[in-house]
């Protein structure tokens, strides 16, 4: 029976929400596929952190038990901050790993220098989770690539933020409060800040500009603000007169040919699609030549979503490798 030997880097909320998913899913996973998925190694950052006891896999704080593993075929990538993740994720691919990440901070940055590096080196790079958690908006502009062109983009991209306003709007609470609930759901970022500020969003923005338009903006151009200022009575207000503050992401070509972006808080109204969008939801409105719009809803972060966007990477490289072995 062919087998993938898997590590994982980071084993927080998405770390072991692919190592669960896994688990759960192994018979799955071979059924449909032909191969297993063994977790071989993972790694952390306090390896004298108390954890639940994980039989038959490796926990490691030295990087090199990954990369001096000969039999490691890809690599989940769930750490934080840019470094050591690229270095981490350039060295996987250089010994022919396929890669998989979440880490959007790190890969708004440096994801056309890994994606140029996996194709020389012959392996994929799988970025769903990046971008908006559990939905599969990477995928989809990536199929709509094939025939059709985007022509904008815009979105809820940060379910911290989403949360957070809603909370306010349905329960009067507090912004500190709100967040702290974001926090204990496992949905806010290390430093929470960046969901607030609306950097979290604009770096998600910079991934779709990159796949999207091939291109990013320069990321000075792009006037980036946060809900920190937004208080309850604000979205209660707003709401007494049918509509809502959203935290809105836009991309698009304008009449020539300039890729403009922006982020920041939007009154909405009834009509708008992102009006209903609540709770840890994101929702992505794509707009192309030949298709129109589509909106994309779901939940943008969260152990689970976000495991599940990984895993799902995880099956399109397998399929991938199906295609592989049946040609030759
Ligand atoms: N939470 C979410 O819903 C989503 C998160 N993401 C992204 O996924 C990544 C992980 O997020 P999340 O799981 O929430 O974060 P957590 O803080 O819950 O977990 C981070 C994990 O990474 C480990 N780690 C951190 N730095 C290092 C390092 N330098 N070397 C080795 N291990 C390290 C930590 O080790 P230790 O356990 O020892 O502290 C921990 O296990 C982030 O990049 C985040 O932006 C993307 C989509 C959704
Ligand atoms: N902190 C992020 C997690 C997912 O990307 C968010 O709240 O959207």
């Amino acid at each position: 029976m062919p087998s993938f030997k898997a590590a994982i880097l980071g084993f927080g909320t998405v770390g072991e929400g692919v190592y669960r998913i896994l688990q759960e899913k192994r018979e799955e996973i071979r059924e449909n596929t032909g191969f297993t998925v063994d977790v071989v190694t993972i790694l952390v950052k306090d390896k004298t952190k108390k954890r639940k006891p994980i039989s038959g896999v490796k926990i490691t704080d030295n990087i090199r038990d990954i990369l001096d593993d000969p039999e490691i075929d890809v690599v989940f990538e769930a750490i934080v901050g840019e470094e050591p993740a690229y270095t981490y994720l350039s060295d996987a691919i250089e010994k022919g790993c396929h890669i998989i990440t979440a880490n959007k901070k790190m890969f708004a940055k440096h994801g056309p220098a890994l994606l140029k590096h996996a194709e020389f080196r012959n392996v994929q790079v799988g970025f769903e989770a990046t971008t908006a958690g559990g939905v599969p908006v990477i995928r989809t502009v990536s199929n709509l690539l094939a025939g059709d062109r985007i022509k904008r983009i815009q979105g809820i991209l940060n379910g911290t933020s989403n949360f957070i306003l809603t909370k306010m709007r349905e329960e009067g609470s507090p912004f500190k409060k709100a967040l702290l609930d974001a926090q204990k759901n496992g949905f806010a970022e290390a430093d929470p800040s960046d969901d607030v500020d609306g950097t979290d969003a604009f770096r998600k923005l910079m991934i779709l500009s990159s796949l999207s338009f091939g291109q990013q903006p320069d990321w000075e151009d792009v006037p980036v603000v946060g809900i920190e200022h937004i208080q309850p009575i604000d979205v209660i207000d707003a709401s007494k007169g049918d509509l809502r503050y959203r935290h809105v992401a836009d991309i698009w070509i304008d009449d020539n040919d300039k890729l403009l972006g922006t982020v920041g808080p939007v009154l909405i109204g009834a009509n708008h699609p992102l009006f209903s969008i609540d709770g840890v939801d994101n929702a992505i409105i794509i707009e192309t030549e030949y298709l129109g719009q589509l909106t994309l809803v779901g939940p943008g972060a969260g152990m689970y979503p976000t495991g599940s966007a990984m895993v799902a990477d995880l099956l399109h490289i397998i399929r991938q490798q199906e295609v592989v072995m049946v040609t030759n």
